[in-house]
């Protein structure tokens, strides 16, 4: 489960590298093709967004777990014809490894818990912020990489844990000040699609095609979807039976067509009862036609959308609960989602619910002559372990100190000066008052 990051600074066409007069040309300053710089600016909006990813896996109780970027290429390769998949950032390494950075996290989280094994106790709730990477043809300029959030339960079976990812993510968007009126989020099963197949005894090999097929919906015309679907074999009839089933929007409506005791009715039904007791019933909205587009997924898939349609999706994620036996492994009911942190920020710009990061620094401490660079030192120092953040500053003209003062938002300016520093002083001057007094360098809070 993953979407894009936007913002920060693209990497477009790299402008050719300056020439410098001696005629040797510098390297070229720009990231390889795809990927970003964060400057400071772009750094502390990144920071602030995965502050809020950070806190709301904190208040569910989630524990962090990390993964290397660079992971075995056998772990992604899947027959299911993902984009993800068809597009990834793979070679082989100086020991001959067929190696990747990786694509996603679900795979690594999964290999983690199987490595774990016995020692961990379910369920187990874990979450990471990490970046992946794609390599994608650049004619559609699209980024290479980019970080998302992953929140995965392992362990739990039941709609339970689909009700506390959906929960996470309704806290995470009301951190951000967006409601539901500007975001919903779709939640389907893909026992639907299963359903469907088997009133038409549609062999089980091709669930996982069909749904791969299927989540193109909205992207591909109806047309091109039938036509991708009677090439996998399906007949006609099966065909107009999937589209016509997954147009559905109601609940109530799937239940006349697959009838109550169909365990994708009884899941939805259980979901839909949770979220009204979780008080997040207004973000969520029953929608067929989701299906997501990784193979993997068994069971109930959810994505937020923003409302105007304007947008990717902001986030997505799902049921997974024959992941590790595809590794080899005995299988554990598993459950998560991915967040990107680029579609979010393009819709915060949007919305104009961008926090204001400007930089604030609380001292700046500024020696006023040569021989006193010494017991600035000190007085930094002295603060700076009292928990301050202090920028020392010195060869500049106190004209420059106080336009800096201004840019970083510094709360107050110490003078280190030869007479004041003879008595133990130092002078202090609170740049929002304009107040000036002299303190015992000594007792400098
Ligand atoms: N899976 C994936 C990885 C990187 C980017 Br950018 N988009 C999708």
């Amino acid at each position: 489960h993953c979407r894009l990051f936007a913002s920060a600074v693209d990497n477009g066409d790299a402008p050719s590298p300056v020439e410098p007069s001696d005629g040797a040309s510098v390297v070229d300053v720009n990231p390889p093709r795809g990927t970003r710089d964060f400057p400071p600016e772009e750094m502390r909006l990144r920071t602030w967004l995965f502050d809020q990813f950070r806190e709301v896996s904190r208040v569910m109780a989630f524990e962090e777990v990390d993964f290397p970027v660079l992971e075995s290429e056998a772990l992604f390769i899947r027959k299911a014809g993902e984009e993800i998949t068809q597009q990834l950032y793979n070679f082989e390494d100086k020991g001959g490894r067929r190696v990747v950075l990786r694509p996603e996290i679900t795979p690594s989280l999964a290999r983690l818990v199987i490595k774990q094994g016995k020692s961990v106790s379910l369920p187990l709730k874990w979450f990471t912020i990490g970046q992946c990477w794609r390599y994608e043809r650049m004619t559609r300029g699209r980024r290479r990489e980019h970080y998302q959030w992953n929140m995965d339960i392992f362990g739990m079976p039941k709609v339970r844990a689909e009700s506390e990812l959906l929960q996470a993510i309704v806290l995470l968007f009301e951190r951000l000040g967006i409601t539901f009126s500007d975001v919903g989020i779709r939640v389907s099963s893909r026992k639907v699609l299963q359903a469907v197949l088997n009133m038409y005894s549609i062999p089980e090999h091709l669930f996982t095609e069909v749904c791969v097929i299927v989540d193109k919906l909205g992207k591909l015309t109806r047309e091109e979807i039938e036509k991708e679907l009677i090439s996998t074999g399906l007949p006609a009839k099966a065909v107009q039976g999937i589209i016509e089933v997954l147009s559905l929007k109601s609940l109530p409506k799937l239940e006349e067509v697959l009838g109550s005791d169909v365990e994708a009715v009884a899941d939805l039904k259980k979901l839909f009862s949770f979220a009204e007791q979780y008080g997040y019933a207004d973000w969520i909205c029953f929608d067929a036609s989701v299906v997501r587009g990784l193979a993997y997924y068994t069971g109930i898939v959810f994505e937020a959308f923003d409302r105007k349609g304007q947008l990717r999706a902001i986030c997505g994620g799902g049921r997974y609960d024959k992941l590790l036996s595809t590794f080899g492994s005995e299988d554990i009911p598993a459950c998560g989602f991915g967040f990107g942190d680029a579609v979010i920020v393009e819709l915060l710009k949007e919305k104009g619910l961008l926090p204001d990061l400007s930089r604030q620094i609380d001292d700046i401490v500024f020696p006023l002559d040569e021989e006193l660079e010494g017991p600035a030192s000190a007085v930094a120092s002295s603060l700076r372990k009292k928990g301050r953040s202090a920028d020392l500053v010195e060869d500049k003209r106190l004209k420059w100190v106080f336009k800096h003062a201004e840019r970083i938002n510094a709360s107050r300016l110490i003078l280190v000066g030869k007479s004041e520093w003879e008595r133990g002083m130092v002078r202090v001057k609170i740049l929002s008052t304009r107040e000036e007094f002299e303190v015992k360098a000594s007792e400098l809070q």
